[in-house]
């Protein structure tokens, strides 16, 4: 379970400091151990440690953030030193680097990861925090504790553990269950993560995914998967008349990664094969609007305020205001759903009232019925258009005939706005009413243009806020699941953090960014910093009670999606 190695506890200290919004202050702990510095041995950032504490047989686990090797003779050596004694103790110091040296040692930080390692009898866990004993020695944990304490058995792997040569398995249905976040700076990777997860779920689970792609990279990172399994490549423009028009266009308006520039030919022949499954998405002008329940029920009372109602009416008016809130409790229809003709029975049942009661014909409540009713079957009105509601009834279709993936391109943000709030209002509402537990995952790329800090109803911002908010506060129990991602975490309406309970972070250069990850989700500031020295393709996952069976952040290098897209796209 330990490695030979052994290390002190030296220090524990307590790390206060001001949140990132000003507004309160957060503490962190932080332990300094000293192991000794052995010549070539590198400690990786993300081992595991265990220390005593003032429980008996119970070790506390601790996570290396950082650390430095460090040598006597350097503690005290500054410029007022004189210049000579310096320069020799420094040439000794670096010479003494290459062997066996009582004067040096390796200064490890590190932070307690909230459980306990239980030595009575059987080894067990405790999500639990207990003071160690400083002086005490300190185990670093081997290969086989960290592969049983850290991944899942079983579960899919998405990388490699960073210093540990493992393969990292991650519970995939689980983390998408309770949403994922993707937060890293530009050119971090965040697609090719994304789309490398993407392949995954549909290689092992059923879920139906919808990608909301704003900067069409999707539809080239999963080519091969467009092609080999059943989906839809979408988008508001004129469809080509023909499959070698498509595959031009197709060729023109994406960009392909330098590294598979060579695949050039490959790929316009497969988008000359997935000419049929490509869709154009008609859009409704913009001022047309639909009747929500919130219009309508606005439209009921003001009947019942309106001086010309004759009172006679008004208590029908009443209850139909009242059969229409049952109706919504019942369905859990908000005030934003639109209103559909599943409401024409309450319609019918007012007005049976209404005649037996004996109001004349002419009565206004039998005008505003019938009107209502006329334009609820006007909306049923069948076109042979690909709409946002035959898009929902596809993604909502649980048969294995239909399309499991859906590449939606909105290359213009504004408009993608309101398709993004229309699109999953239907699919919502539809499973509300038509309650089914098949599993659905909206990707939403570039989430701080749909979800931002700032909503504003000029830019239509607030209609995609509501409509993903929703989708992230309510969706897991309609098995509708999101992952997001984002470069700038300062631009984005951080009340959907919370939401979240899975996280894929890399470099994040702004302090804002990295101490705002750090007291929403409880990192260490000084791990979070380490981010920053993350490769492309290197990322620390952070997950709560989803990803992995215990709550680890764990550095790892993800499988380069393109060399996947590269093997698949050659067997064509
Ligand atoms: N796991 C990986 N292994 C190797 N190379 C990678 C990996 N992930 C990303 N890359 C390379 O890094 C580059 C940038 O990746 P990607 O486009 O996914 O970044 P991004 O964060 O989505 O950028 P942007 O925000 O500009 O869209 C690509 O050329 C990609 O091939």
């Amino acid at each position: 379970m330990f490695e030979d190695i052994k290390g002190r506890l030296r220090e524990v200290k307590i790390i206060t400091r001001q949140t990132a919004d000003g507004r309160g202050s957060i503490s962190f702990r932080s332990f300094i151990i000293e192991m000794p510095y052995i010549a070539g041995k590198i400690l990786n950032i993300g081992k595991l440690l265990a220390v005593k504490t003032m429980v008996e047989n119970s070790y506390l686990l601790l996570e290396v953030a950082d650390f430095l090797p460090m040598h006597y003779g350097m503690l005290e050596l500054d410029e007022t030193v004189p210049r000579d004694l310096r320069e020799e103790i420094m040439r000794r110091v670096e010479e003494s680097w290459n062997k066996e040296d009582d004067n040096t040692w390796i200064e490890v930080y590190s932070y307690p990861i909230g459980y306990t390692l239980e030595l009575n009898g059987e080894p067990k866990f405790r999500k639990t925090y207990v003071p160690p004993l400083v002086g005490s020695t300190v185990y670093v944990l081997d290969q086989d504790f960290f592969r049983n304490f850290v991944c899942k058995k079983d579960g899919v792997e998405i990388g490699k553990v960073i210093g540990e040569n493992l393969p990292l398995n991650i519970d995939l249905i689980k983390a998408i269950n309770y949403h994922i976040g993707i937060f890293a700076f530009t050119g971090s990777g965040k697609s090719n993560l994304t789309a490398s997860l993407i392949r995954r779920i549909l290689k092992t689970t059923d879920m139906k995914i919808v990608i909301i792609d704003i900067s069409m990279e999707y539809a080239i990172l999963l080519l091969d998967q467009l092609l080999n399994i059943n989906s839809r490549l979408v988008s508001t423009e004129r469809l080509p008349i023909n499959s070698e028009d498509a595959a031009r266009k197709f060729l023109r308006t994406h960009v392909l990664p330098e590294e598979i520039l060579d695949l050039k030919d490959t790929i316009k022949d497969v988008a000359n094969k997935i000419y049929p499954k490509m869709r154009q998405l008609y859009v409704p002008p913009q001022e047309f609007q639909y009747l929500t329940f919130g219009d309508l029920m606005e439209m009921v009372r003001s009947q019942i305020n309106d001086k010309y109602t004759a009172y006679a009416q008004k208590p029908l008016f009443g209850l139909l205001l009242r059969k229409i809130d049952i109706f919504m409790r019942e369905k859990k229809l908000g005030k934003d759903d639109i209103v559909d003709d599943s409401i024409i029975g309450i319609l019918d049942e007012i007005e049976e009232t209404a005649k037996t009661s004996g109001l004349k014909e002419t009565s206004s409540i039998f005008t505003f019925i019938s009107t209502l009713k006329a334009y609820i079957n006007s909306q049923e009105y069948e076109t042979e258009d690909y709409d946002i509601e035959k898009m929902a009834i596809e993604i909502l279709d649980g048969s294995s005939s239909s399309p499991r993936l859906f590449i939606l391109e909105l290359p213009n943000i504004e408009e993608s706005r309101s398709i993004v709030a229309s699109l999953i209002n239907e699919v919502m509402n539809r499973r509300k009413r038509f309650y089914s537990t098949s599993p659905i995952m909206f990707v939403i790329d570039e989430a701080q243009e749909f979800i931002p800090f700032d909503t504003r109803q000029k830019d239509r911002s607030e209609l995609s806020s509501n409509a993903i908010e929703k989708l992230l506060r309510h969706g897991r129990k309609y098995h509708l699941h999101a992952l997001i991602s984002t470069q700038r975490l300062a631009y984005l309406n951080t009340n959907v953090l919370q939401q979240l309970h899975t996280y894929f972070i890399s470099t994040l250069p702004r302090p804002y960014d990295r101490q705002l990850i750090s007291e929403t989700f409880g990192i260490n500031d000084v791990l979070m910093d380490r981010t920053l020295d993350l490769e492309i393709g290197q990322w620390l996952l952070v997950s709560f009670k989803a990803a992995l069976p215990h709550d680890v952040p764990v550095f790892f290098t993800a499988e380069n999606n393109l060399n996947e897209l590269r093997t698949n796209i050659k067997n064509t």
